[in-house]
Parts: structure tokens; C-alpha cells; sequence
């Protein structure tokens, strides 16, 4: 299919405004290990950054690696298990997580990006003190439950990423993180993301995931949100599925922490980033503190 020139010209006109808005800004990027699923779309999503960063914007990648986790332990004949959304994390889990997390996805996706040019870096919260944790239980049926070696971010040091922005690369980072005695916990990559974004003041915290974005009613279709405020966000946390709380948490933490925008997208269509960016339309579903139309 051929496109007309000025089909052609309208597309890249309709970014100008978005160009304009956002060069200079950092975004911050949680890619889910559910949206990992095929080459060509991992592919897709590395030329994505690496757009962004050649238009001017400093994205900033957290990436997740829940399959990845989950079949490695499977691999190694160790049992695990989820709580209120959270990975039940023994000591011998936690050595999986991190040697996925960090010597597998990350440096899967930090090889993708540097196809394009020297770009990607990756990073870790034991990087240079970037994340300190703590251990958290899981909330489930309302009541605390311990599950390990799982923590919450309680500290982030963003000089190391600053730096590797400013030096003109993109930071991949893995979402382990050593609490104040150095013990290394495992951090849901949705929680560390918005973490993230608001340690840096990010202008818009993009989270990819499997699904085109929170639905009022899930599984209804035709419940999809395109715009959620946090104050109805809150109302919605307690009804959510488990997978999706620590994704919307985050969204909430981000813009209640003065990010201006989070978005939950569908990382399984190509390009998805992109579109998130730069149209005036947007994809998924848009978190805001409040209810002013987008700009
Ligand atoms: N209200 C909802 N809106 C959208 N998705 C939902 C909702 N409730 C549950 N889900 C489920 O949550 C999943 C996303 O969470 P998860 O699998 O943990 O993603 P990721 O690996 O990207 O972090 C979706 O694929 C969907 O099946
Ligand atoms: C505590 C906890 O649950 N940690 C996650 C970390 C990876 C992650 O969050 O990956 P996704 O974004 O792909 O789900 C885990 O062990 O699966």
C-alpha cells in the first residue's frame, strides 16, 4: 500500500506540536514482560526509544520481566507463586529474579537499542545507590501478608540516571533494589517505575503492558477508559484484578507526585509509543491529577 505525499506530510505535522512540548522532557517508560512477546515488536520498541531520543526527548526505560522470571524458575524446578500481585520471593527466587532482570531482559533490550547507535545503557537500583527498598507484605483480602523478599521503594538517588542522560544515552533500567543493609529485594517494575518518574520529574510516565488499557468494567470491551482521573482511579484500586494494581498504583503515585500525565498502553500493537507521543489523539488510557482536557 502506497501512502500519498500528503497523507505522508499530515502525519508528521500532527507531531510538531508534541515535538515542541516535550523536547527536553524526560519520559519515562515501564515496558512489562507481557509486552515482550515477539522480536519484531521488541524490535519496534527499541527503534520507539531511540526516536524519541534523536527527536529531543531523554526517554528513560524500566522495564519488567514477569514470564521471563516465571519460566527461568520454572527451568531451575523452583516453585513460585503470586499474592495480591506480587511475586512470593524466597532468597533462591530473589537470585533468579535478579540474574533475569538484569543479566537476560535488560541486557536484551540495551542490545536492541544499541543496534540504532551507542544509546542504551543499563542500570540497576544497586547502581550508584539509585534505589533503596524495603520489604513490604502484600495486601491481600486486606490484610498484610509477608512474601519475602519483595520491597517498595523508599529512596531514589536519580544522579546516576541524570548522568547517563545527560551524556545523550537512554537508561534501561532493572528494578532490583538493595534495602539500607545491602539486601537485594525484588521490586514490581510497575511500583519502581512510577517511583522513578516522579524522582525525576518526568513530563509523562508510559506504561506498556498486554492490554489496551484500564477498563471500567473488565473484561467489558466496550468499558475501555481513555481518561481516568486520580480521585476516581482511588475509587476503582480496591475492584481492580491484582495484575492491574500495581500498574494503576503507580500511575497514581506518578501524578500525585506532580508527573503531569501517566498512560497505561497496549505494548502488544507496534509502534504504540510512538503514537502515545506524538498524536493528538493518544492511545489507552490517560491518568491526570485532574480533570482539564489534554493540552
Ligand atoms: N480493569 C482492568 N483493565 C485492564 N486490564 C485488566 C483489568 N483487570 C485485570 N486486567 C488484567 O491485567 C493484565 C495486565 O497486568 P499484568 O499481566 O501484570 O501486566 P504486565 O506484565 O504488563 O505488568 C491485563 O492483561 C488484564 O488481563
Ligand atoms: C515483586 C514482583 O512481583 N516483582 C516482579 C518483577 C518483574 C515485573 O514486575 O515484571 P512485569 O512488569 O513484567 O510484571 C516479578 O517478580 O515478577
Amino acid at each position: 500500500m502506497t501512502i500519498p505525499a500528503q497523507d505522508k506530510a499530515a502525519v508528521l505535522i500532527e507531531a510538531l506540536p508534541w515535538l515542541q512540548r516535550f523536547r527536553g522532557a524526560i519520559v519515562v517508560v515501564k515496558y512489562g514482560g507481557n509486552a515482550m512477546v515477539d522480536d519484531e515488536l521488541k524490535r519496534a520498541f527499541a527503534q520507539d526509544v531511540v526516536f524519541l531520543k534523536v527527536a529531543g526527548l531523554h526517554p528513560v526505560v524500566v522495564h519488567g520481566g514477569g514470564p521471563q522470571i516465571a519460566a527461568m524458575l520454572t527451568r531451575l524446578g523452583i516453585h513460585s507463586e503470586f499474592r495480591g500481585g506480587l511475586r512470593v520471593t524466597t532468597p533462591e527466587a530473589a537470585d533468579v529474579v535478579r540474574m533475569v532482570l538484569v543479566g537476560q531482559v535488560q541486557r536484551e533490550l540495551v542490545g536492541l537499542i544499541n543496534r540504532h547507535g551507542p544509546y542504551a545503557v543499563g542500570l540497576s537500583g544497586e547502581d550508584a545507590r539509585l534505589f533503596t527498598a524495603a520489604r513490604r507484605p502484600a495486601i491481600v483480602d486486606g490484610e498484610p501478608v509477608d512474601i519475602g523478599l519483595v520491597g517498595d521503594i523508599v529512596d531514589v538517588d536519580p544522579d546516576v540516571v541524570l548522568d547517563v542522560v545527560r551524556a545523550g544515552r537512554i537508561p534501561v533500567i532493572s528494578t532490583v533494589a538493595p534495602d539500607v543493609d545491602g539486601v537485594v529485594h525484588n521490586v514490581n517494575a510497575d511500583t519502581a517505575a512510577g517511583a522513578v518518574a516522579v524522582a525525576l520529574d518526568a513530563a509523562k510516565l508510559v506504561v506498556l503492558t498486554d492490554v489496551e488499557g484500564l477498563y471500567a468494567d473488565w473484561p467489558d470491551r466496550g468499558s475501555l477508559l481513555h481518561r481516568v482521573d486520580a480521585a476516581r482511579l482511588e475509587e476503582m484500586l480496591p475492584d481492580l484484578d491484582s495484575g492491574m494494581v500495581p500498574k494503576m498504583e503507580a500511575c497514581l503515585r506518578a501524578v500525585r507526585g506532580g508527573v503531569p500525565e501517566a498512560h497505561v498502553i497496549d505494548g502488544r500493537s507496534a509502534h504504540s509509543l510512538l503514537l502515545e507521543v506524538f498524536t493528538s489523539e493518544g492511545v489507552g488510557t490517560m491518568v491526570t491529577e485532574g480533570t482539564g482536557e489534554r493540552a
